[in-house]
């Protein structure tokens, strides 16, 4: 049972409540804890914690040890986004570190399941590949709530399955290449959250990469409720202050397309 719960959707809202994640990938390393709890102080939701193999995408971060002892400086949900090539591999450690969310890639989960030789059908838009369920499964049987990230050329056809079963509990769409901070948007690869958001008024749909008060209005158009945001962030003058711009992009998106439903 996971420890903090989804937001969920609000009456005359089109989708769950706005939930902004800084990315601590934009924060000082050296001093991890005081900006995560000066982060929650200004009004983060969420904090996002990239975690980055050197070998899925080409940067290096952090792991569950770095999780485990954040977890002992806040109580703040902790966003893991997994760009590592075989996230079967880290679930176990990163539940007892005490992470909430593991979002692993699809394209990495279902990747892995053909190494070795191993036989390994190609992701589907019909039909949940076995061992991207397993995985989602395993999660699920952790204090953990499962994410699904696509990477922008990723078709979101191929998540649909996932949700429609209900074996995850968000989509992460990427609106950069995975690997690094402080990367322009790419609003094509946005505009795959309005296909989710069409079928799934209730799914958490979030969006990472490029995100800032000059872009968050197309992002929360197409439907996206959670929002990552590292270098606008950890970048202003004012954090408090874009972080409210974001979150309320979001809400008003969110309320005038209920309203014109
Ligand atoms: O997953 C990521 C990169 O792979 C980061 O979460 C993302 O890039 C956030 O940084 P920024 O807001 O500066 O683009
Ligand atoms: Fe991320």
């Amino acid at each position: 049972m996971p420890r903090l719960a989804l937001p969920a959707r609000e009456s005359g809202h089109d989708r769950p409540a706005a939930t902004i994640a800084p990315s601590i990938l934009s924060s000082d390393f050296a001093r991890l804890a005081e900006e995560c709890k000066r982060m929650v102080e200004l009004g983060a939701d969420w904090l996002h914690v990239d975690v980055m193999d050197g070998h899925f995408v080409p940067n290096l971060t952090l792991g569950a040890p770095v999780v485990a002892a954040l977890r002992r400086h806040t109580p703040a949900f902790l966003d893991c986004h997994l760009m590592v090539s075989r996230p079967a591999q880290w679930v176990q450690d990163f539940a007892k570190a005490g992470a909430d969310m593991y979002c692993f890639h699809l394209e990495a989960a279902a990747a892995a399941a053909g190494e070795d030789g191993k036989e390994s059908p190609a992701l589907s838009p019909s039909e949940p590949h076995p061992a991207v369920r397993d995985l989602c499964t395993t999660v699920r049987q952790t204090d953990m709530h499962v994410g699904l990230a696509l990477k922008p050329g990723t078709p979101v056809d191929l998540v649909v399955p996932y949700v429609r079963e209900g074996l995850v509990d968000m989509v992460l769409i990427m609106t950069v290449e995975p690997g690094f901070g402080g990367q322009s948007y790419m609003p094509g690869a946005a505009d795959k959250a309005a296909v989710l958001r069409r079928e799934f008024p209730d799914f958490n749909i979030q969006v990472d990469g490029g995100l800032a008060p000059a872009t968050i209005a197309h992002a929360a158009a197409g439907g996206a409720n959670v929002i990552v945001a590292g270098s606008a962030v950890f970048g202003a003058a004012d954090p408090a202050a874009v972080m409210s711009q974001l979150r309320g992009a979001v809400t008003t998106a969110a309320t005038s397309s209920s309203s014109q439903q």
